[in-house]
């Protein structure tokens, strides 16, 4: 996979191709990282990429020249038609099953950052395909969320994650959030593991795995549950899940 990057900070970019398992991954191949500065195509002695928004108001905004030159170079560093994504607050908001359609289906994405207050419009309509959102806040530039779509991706291309990894998509990749996860020492401040995962028996303890991924779903976040389809034994499980809830009145801290 390659992405290729418009943005005015490819330093702030560069790393999610050097660390990690994105670093890993991109030095077995399994992707490409290229950055493109629009400044190179900027105008005049301070190779400007910004101007004042007509119909005035604070800030400046980003010009359709630089980018559009910057996109056309993109286009032509290879054969391959690329995506184009803008990361901006008014995009889409971002969910793994797009993330899964991009990865299968596009070898080529280009990620165009914007600063400022905002990207010429006829810039958007003329050489963007789709514009993100990563969430409803606004960050100073698209670069954060690039890197955000970029590292989320990688995970899911084949050989990017060691075994042990895959295990932590599972849930999400079937809409549910995570199960807890615990490590030594057994105890700590008073504090227990489940005994269930001492009990190194591993039906037992995916059992309780899930009964935490589902139950924590219906507990925080049961927007989640209304796209999810059930598992045979999934609706008794939440129904266990409820019961020790009430009987342990719930967390302390909702
Ligand atoms: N939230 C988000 N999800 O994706 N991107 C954001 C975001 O805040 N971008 C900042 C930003 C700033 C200026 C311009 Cl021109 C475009 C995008």
């Amino acid at each position: 996979m390659r992405f290729d990057v418009i943005t005015l900070f490819p330093e702030l970019v560069r790393p999610v191709a050097e660390c990690g398992v994105t670093g890993r991954a991109a030095e077995q191949g399994l992707f490409e990282l290229h950055t493109w500065n629009p400044r190179r195509w900027g105008t005049g002695v301070h190779q400007a990429v910004d101007d004042r928004p007509y119909g005035g108001g604070p800030g400046m905004v980003m010009q359709y020249a630089p980018l559009a030159a910057a996109l056309a170079a993109v286009g032509e560093a290879d054969p391959r038609p690329a995506r184009v994504i803008a990361l901006t607050p008014q995009g889409r908001p971002l969910e793994q099953a797009m993330l899964r359609q991009l990865v299968q289906q596009q070898p080529r994405v280009a990620l165009l950052c914007g600063r400022y207050e905002g990207i010429d419009e006829r810039l958007l309509e003329a050489a963007v395909d789709e514009e993100w959102s990563l969430g409803d806040y606004v960050l100073s530039g698209g670069e954060l969320a690039a890197m955000a779509v970029i590292d989320a991706c990688v995970r899911l291309l084949p050989g990017a994650l060691g075994h042990a990894d895959s295990a932590a998509q599972d849930s999400f990749s079937e809409g549910l959030l995570d199960c807890p996860h615990y490590t030594r020492p057994e105890w700590i401040d008073g504090r227990a593991v489940p005994a269930e995962l001492l009990t190194g028996h591993h039906a037992r303890i995916e059992r309780w795995r899930r009964r935490e991924a589902l139950g924590r779903t219906w507990e925080r976040r049961p927007d989640l549950l209304a796209r999810w389809i059930p598992g045979v034994e999934d609706a008794a499980l939440l129904d266990e899940y409820r019961g020790l809830r009430k009987r342990s009145g719930g967390r302390r801290d909702t």
